[in-house]
C-alpha cells in the first residue's frame, strides 16, 4: 500500500499559483571531509551516475572513493569556498532570485525556486513547500544545457519519485535541455567578446578552448546525446563568434575512474597546446551554468598550470554565466515559452476564490 505525505483537506477553489523550480546538481554544506563525503555518498550511490552493478559498486565506493576521495576534494573546494558557501549554491541561489524578477517584469505571477538534487536545498523539501504554498502547477527547469541521463533525467526522476508520495499531485512540466537556445548562445558569446574587449582580442597563436563536463563513453554508445548536444552548443558558439574549426576546440573534463570517458580530455589537450607553440589559451565552459569546483579549481587553477607547464605563455579564464543579465533574461525566456498555455496570473485565481466563497455563502455551505 502506498503512503502519501500528509494532505489538507481539499477545498474547491482554493487559490492555485504557478512554480518555476530550478534544479542544480548539489554541493556539500561545508569544504570538510565529514561533508564533501554525505554529498558525494548520495551522488555516487545513484544508479543513473554510476552504471557499474550494484554489489560490486557498492564495494568500490565505501572500500576505496568515500575512504580516500573525500578529504582529497575537501582541500579543492576549500580552495574555492566564499563567504557566502559554495559558489554553486551561491549561484544558483542569485539566479533563483534574478528569474523571479524577470518574470515578474514579463507579467508572470509565478513562484520561483531552487533546489539541489543532491544534498540541500533537497528537491522532496523544496517540492513539499511549494506544494504546501497553493502550487498547483511546477515547471521544472535542471540547470544542465545538455541533457545527460546521469543530470538532468535524474532530477526528473527525484520528482517523480516525490510525486509518488503525493495524493493530490500537482501538474509538473519539465525542460529537457536548452543546449541550441538563441538567448543562451548569445550570452555566452557576449561573454567572450566582452573578454576579448578587455584581455585583447584573439592572436594569430590562439585557441578558445570550450571544456564541457565529461561523462562516460560508454554513455554515447548507448545512446544518450549528450556529447551531441555538447558539440552542438559548441559549434552554435564558434559560428556566433566567426571563429573558424582551427580557432577552437571541444573538449570534456572531470574524468572520474578509469573507464574511457568522452574524449578529448581537457587537461592533456591543454598540455599539449602548450607544447604545440600555442601562445594563448581562452577557456569556456558553456556546460555550466554557474561556477562551481570543476571549473574554478579543475579549470582556473590546475587547467592554467596544465597550459603554461606545457609551455603556453596566456591563459584566461572565463567565467560562467553566473547572474549575467542576458543569461537571466535568457533563462526567462526559457521559462516563459514552458510555462506556455498555464495561467501564470494570481489574478484569475483570486477571481475564482471569491466566487467559490460567494457560492458557499449563498449554499450556506464550505466549498
Ligand atoms: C555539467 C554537467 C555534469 C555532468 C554531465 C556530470 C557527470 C558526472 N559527474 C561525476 C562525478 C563528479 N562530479 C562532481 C562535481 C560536479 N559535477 C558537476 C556537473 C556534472 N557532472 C558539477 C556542477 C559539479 C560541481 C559541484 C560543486 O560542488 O561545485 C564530483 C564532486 C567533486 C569531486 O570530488 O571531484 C564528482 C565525484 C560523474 C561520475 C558523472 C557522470 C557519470
Ligand atoms: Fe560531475
Ligand atoms: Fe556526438
Amino acid at each position: 500500500m502506498p503512503r502519501y505525505l500528509p494532505e489538507p483537506a481539499y477545498r474547491h477553489g482554493s487559490p492555485e499559483k504557478t512554480a518555476v523550480l530550478l534544479i542544480n546538481l548539489g554541493t556539500p554544506e561545508e569544504p570538510t571531509a565529514s561533508a564533501v563525503r554525505r554529498y558525494l555518498k548520495e551522488f555516487l550511490s545513484d544508479p543513473r551516475v554510476v552504471e557499474i552493478p550494484r554489489p560490486v559498486w557498492w564495494l568500490i565506493l565505501n572500500g576505496i572513493i568515500l575512504r580516500l576521495r573525500p578529504r582529497r576534494s575537501a582541500e579543492k573546494y576549500a580552495s574555492i569556498w566564499t563567504a557566502e558557501g559554495s559558489p554553486l549554491k551561491v549561484h544558483v541561489e542569485r539566479q533563483a532570485k534574478l528569474l523571479r524578477g524577470f518574470l515578474g517584469q514579463a507579467g508572470h505571477q509565478v513562484v520561483v525556486d531552487y533546489a539541489m538534487r543532491y544534498g540541500e536545498p533537497s528537491m522532496a523539501a523544496t517540492l513539499s513547500r511549494l506544494k504546501a504554498a497553493g502550487c498547483t502547477r511546477i515547471l521544472l527547469l535542471p540547470l544542465y544545457p545538455q541533457y545527460a541521463a546521469s543530470t538532468t533525467a535524474t532530477a526528473i526522476d527525484a520528482a517523480c519519485s516525490w510525486l509518488q508520495s503525493v495524493r493530490n499531485q500537482p501538474e509538473i512540466r519539465s525542460l529537457r535541455s536548452f543546449a541550441d537556445h538563441p538567448g543562451y548562445i548569445a550570452a555566452l558569446a557576449a561573454s567572450v567578446r566582452e573578454h576579448w574587449a578587455s584581455s585583447g582580442p584573439p592572436g594569430d597563436s590562439y585557441r578558445l578552448i570550450m571544456s564541457f563536463h565529461g561523462l562516460p563513453r560508454y554513455t554515447l554508445d548507448k545512446g544518450d546525446p549528450y556529447h551531441c548536444e555538447c558539440q552542438k552548443s559548441g559549434r552554435l558558439l564558434a559560428e556566433a563568434l566567426g571563429l573558424t574549426a582551427e580557432r577552437y576546440q571541444i573538449c570534456f573534463q572531470s574524468r572520474f575512474g578509469r573507464a574511457e570517458w568522452l574524449q578529448p580530455y581537457t587537461a592533456p589537450t591543454l598540455r599539449a597546446l602548450g607544447k604545440q607553440g600555442v601562445q594563448r589559451v581562452d577557456v569556456i565552459c558553456p556546460g555550466f551554468p554557474a561556477d562551481c569546483l570543476e571549473t574554478l579549481e579543475e579549470i582556473a587553477i590546475e587547467g592554467r598550470a596544465e597550459f603554461l607547464h606545457g609551455g603556453g605563455k596566456e591563459f584566461h579564464y572565463l567565467p560562467c554565466l553566473n547572474e549575467r543579465d542576458d543569461w537571466i533574461r535568457a533563462l526567462a525566456d526559457i521559462a516563459e515559452t514552458q510555462l506556455r498555455g498555464w495561467p501564470t496570473q494570481l489574478a484569475p485565481d483570486q477571481a475564482g476564490l471569491e466566487l467559490s466563497a460567494l457560492r458557499a455563502k449563498a449554499l450556506g455551505a464550505p466549498s
